[in-house]
């Protein structure tokens, strides 16, 4: 039997309209959401990842400013055009694209942003109060992954959910929320000796690895729920995932596609946090 397809862009559309209803009713106070991204360099994926970000939101009736400067740009610059977003009160979320150019420190960059408008959860506060499982704004693509989950009654309580990958923004951070849903969780990376050992005892299996279709159906359990983060280009040039999709079609209940699947849930969540900052500092006043 095929696969249940998980449409994360049909998912993601929903969630802007409701997003767009909310943006409404703050206009009606006086106040429209304010998103600043800042881009350094000229990474074209970058680009086109801000570019989407910037059309999104104004799609939604967000304002956006989005702040280019070039590949040269100063690590102390980028600090002091940090701290003026920061002192500006119609904005309430900063984003600092990522990667960064080398001679950039990320972890200083990140720790520049006010906590409360960091819409990319990547602060070490956000991080923090993620972990204790206290209010704080998510990281966009695992929020994503978990609201993928919901909208497809997949409940982690009492799952085996193995994620591949350890980064601070997909890897550790998914884990932690499928674990905060009841999930048992085992992380795998690129030091885990047979992987297809854990993956095939998978009932949600998360893959953020970066490699081209790299996983077939020898890594997944019959029946386990196939989620791809993973952003690849195949042998053609074509965008792809890390899960050989066609192969696993058959052995999976639920997958995700690349293009289509958790990319779009990343930029939605975002618009999410946005408008959460936005509505948070109208509850701090009021
Ligand atoms: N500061 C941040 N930097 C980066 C993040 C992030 O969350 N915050 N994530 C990624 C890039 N990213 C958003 O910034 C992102 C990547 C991909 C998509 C997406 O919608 N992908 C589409 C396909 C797009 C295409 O055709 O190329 C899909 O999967 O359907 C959205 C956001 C790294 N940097």
């Amino acid at each position: 039997m095929s696969a249940t397809l998980i449409d994360g862009k049909a998912t993601s559309q929903k969630i802007k309209s409701q997003i767009a209803v909310r943006v409404e009713q703050l206009a009606q106070q006086g106040i429209v959401p304010g998103l600043a991204v800042v881009l350094i360099g000229d990474n074209p994926a970058s680009h086109t990842y801000v570019k989407n970000k910037k059309k999104t939101c104004e799609a939604l009736g967000m304002r956006s400013d989005l702040l280019e400067f070039p590949e040269s740009f100063g690590e102390g610059e980028l600090l002091e055009v940090i701290s003026n977003l920061n002192n500006d009160p119609e904005i309430h979320g900063i984003l600092v694209q990522l990667p960064l150019p080398g001679h950039i420190d990320e972890f200083k960059v990140i720790l520049a942003i006010d906590p409360d408008k960091d819409v990319d959860g990547f602060h070490p506060v956000s991080v923090g109060n993620m972990m204790i499982g206290r209010e704080a704004f998510l990281p966009c693509t695992p929020h994503g992954i978990m609201k993928l989950l919901e909208e497809y009654h997949i409940d982690p309580a009492g799952k085996h959910a193995v994620v591949i990958g350890r980064s601070n923004i997909v890897g550790k951070p998914a884990g932690q929320l499928l674990l905060q849903r009841d999930a048992t969780v085992t992380y795998c990376h690129s030091r885990t000796v047979d992987l297809a050992e854990y993956t095939r005892k998978a009932d949600i299996l998360i893959s953020a690895v970066g490699r081209a279709k790299f996983l077939g159906k020898e890594y997944i359990k019959p029946g386990a729920v196939v989620i791809d983060v993973g952003m690849n280009r195949d042998e053609n040039g074509k965008l792809c995932g890390d899960v050989d999709f066609e192969d696993v079609l058959d052995t999976a209940s639920h997958i995700t596609p690349v293009p289509g699947g958790v990319g779009p849930m990343t930029i939605a969540m975002l618009m999410e946090n946005t408008l959460l900052s936005a509505e948070r500092g109208l509850t701090e006043t009021k």
